[in-house]
Order: structure tokens, then sequence, then C-alpha cells
């Protein structure tokens, strides 16, 4: 008997924030490397599944930065970054589109279906979702007066969301969504999944945007964990080489959501089993914390 009391009281102990987040929009970027691992999909879909039974509007967008490494290897496509994007020609593109909102959102869809949610895939192009912009990066070379510009080929940044489809679908079922936009002359971009999940919950005013990922949460130089993150102490973290690679389009899209609108951005480990669940129904939650 004490045993099922107590089973009783961990639900109970989730009551205030079923109660604070019943109604409410979280957007919930579901990183590549968070996808590695059976089990942890299988809890993934799980907490998934819950969120909207008790009322949560939840929206999911994905990566699959590994699982296009994988294809682009297998098809001997060299593949680089620069400044934590990958560099994208026409023949990249395809490949990504056929991941990304193929292989990759299909599974995640299956996974959500197979524990009783009912989860729609969607790429940006579906209902015209995300309007896209080309992305230019600026070379910052101290010693070049007019800042060179870097064309990294199909590489988007998100323009416009397109909310109605989202708040037409949410009221059923749970987007996934695969980060592939268009531009106004249909041209299609590779858009880092980080960036669309900001800006997915931005365009929404999401309560909560949570980004999962393969480490802690983010780190100092000493490998220790930072729980939380004022978005003014961002650019010192860049410029000290604390933040590098895929962390830096993370922490600029957490920077981004809060600034407009989105109350808390998260970062956290997708390695932990029910990761979403600990973050959204605990007092101290896991990872790091970005806010105003
Ligand atoms: N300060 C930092 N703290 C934690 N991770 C960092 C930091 N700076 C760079 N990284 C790197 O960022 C990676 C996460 O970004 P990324 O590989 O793009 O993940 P995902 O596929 O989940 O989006 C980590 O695995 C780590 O190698
Ligand atoms: C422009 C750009 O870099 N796009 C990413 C899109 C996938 C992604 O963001 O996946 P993760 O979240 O798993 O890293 C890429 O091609 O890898």
């Amino acid at each position: 008997m004490e045993k099922l009391i107590e089973k009783a009281n961990i639900l109970i102990e989730a009551l205030p924030y079923i109660r604070k987040f019943a109604g409410k929009t979280i957007v919930i970027k579901y990183g590549g490397h968070a996808m590695v691992d059976e089990k942890l999909k299988s809890c993934f879909a799980q907490d998934i599944t819950l969120l909207k039974f008790v009322g949560i509007n939840v929206v999911i967008v994905h990566g699959g930065g590994p699982q296009i490494g994988e294809m682009l290897k297998k098809l001997h496509i060299d593949s680089k970054f620069v400044s934590g994007m990958r560099v994208t020609d026409k023949e990249t593109m395809n490949i990504v589109e056929m991941v990304l909102a193929g292989s990759v959102n299909k599974e995640i869809v299956k996974l959500i279906n197979k524990h009783g949610g009912k989860a729609i895939g969607l790429s940006g192009k579906d209902g015209n979702l995300i309007k896209a912009k080309k992305l230019l990066i600026k070379k910052n070379d101290k010693f070049i007066k007019t800042p060179e510009i870097i064309d990294i080929g199909h590489v988007g940044l998100v323009e416009e969301v397109n909310t109605s489809v989202l708040e037409n679908i949410t009221k059923n079922f749970i987007p996934v969504i695969a980060p592939v936009g268009v531009d106004e002359n249909f041209e299609t971009y590779n858009i880092n999944a980080d960036l669309v999940a900001s800006s997915v919950a931005k365009f929404l005013k999401a309560e909560k945007l949570i980004l999962l990922t393969d480490v802690q949460g983010v780190l100092d130089k000493n490998k220790k964990l930072i729980s939380t993150i004022k978005i003014s102490e961002i650019e010192e973290l860049k410029n000290n080489g604390t933040l590098t690679g895929g962390m830096i389009p993370k922490i600029d899209a957490c920077k981004d959501a809060v600034e407009n609108g989105v109350s808390k951005a998260h970062i956290i480990d997708g390695r932990i089993t029910h990761s979403v669940l600990l973050e959204l129904f605990t007092d101290s939650g896991i990872g790091t914390q970005v806010i105003k």
C-alpha cells in the first residue's frame, strides 16, 4: 500500500506545474544528437504524449545534423560548417531535405503515435509554414575595413512563421516540424533547427522554449554546468571562447526567444531519460536556463 501511496504522491507533485502550463504553448527542439538511443527516443515520445494529454500545446521542431552527416558520408559528399551552419550547395540541399523532412521527421511522428499521441509531420513548406531568407555570414576580420560576406549556399534564416497553421493543428494534434523553409521565390533553405525552434516559439508567443542536446547544458571553461545565463552575459561567453560550434546557434536561439516574449528558454541534456518531464515538472529543473 505504501508504494501505491508513494506513486500517488509523485503524481500530485506534478499538479502545480500541470496547472501552470495547461493551455500554454511549449516549443521543444529535439536535437539530432539526442536522437540516437532507442530507449531515449521512446521516452521522449512518451513525455510529449503525456504533455499533450495534460492540456499543454506542445510543438516539436527537430534537428538531424548527425543523420544528414551519415547520409552525406554514404554518398561520398563532403560537408563542412561555418559558424555552426552546414555549407549547403544544391546537391546537399536535396539530401538535407530528404533526411530531415523524410526519414527523421517520420520516425518521430511514428514514435509519438505509437505511444498514443497524435502527431503530424510538417516541413516549413507545408502550409507555407516557414518563410525563409538567405543567410549571409559576415567574416569578422579586424584587418579588413569592409567585412567580407561569406555565401554558404542554401542556408536560411526564418523570416516569418505562419502561426495559423500551427494554431489549427495544435487544437487536436502535435505538430512535428522539419527545419526546411522556402523564400518568396520558392527556393528551398536548410535552416539550423535551433533557430527554427526559437522562431516558432517567438511567433507563437510560447511560454517556454526547450532545446534538447547531447551535453548537460552550457558548460563553463572548467566543464561545470552554468545553470542560469542572463542574455546580457552571452556576448562575453562568446568572446572569451566558452561557447563554440553548435552551441552558438543554440544560445542565439535562446536569446532571440527570450528577447521576443518567450519567458524562459532552456538547454537540457537529451541523454537523460524523461529529461522533458524533469525540466517541466520539478522545482530545480535540469540544464541551463536563459533568462532576461
Ligand atoms: N560552452 C559549451 N557548453 C556545452 N557545449 C558546448 C559549449 N561550446 C560548444 N559546445 C558544443 O556544442 C554541442 C551541442 O551542439 P550541437 O552539436 O549542434 O547539438 P545538437 O545536435 O543537439 O543541436 C556540444 O556537444 C558541444 O560539443
Ligand atoms: C544550416 C544547418 O546547419 N542546418 C542543419 C539542420 C539540422 C540541424 O540543425 O540539426 P541538429 O539540431 O541535430 O544539429 C544541418 O544541416 O545540420
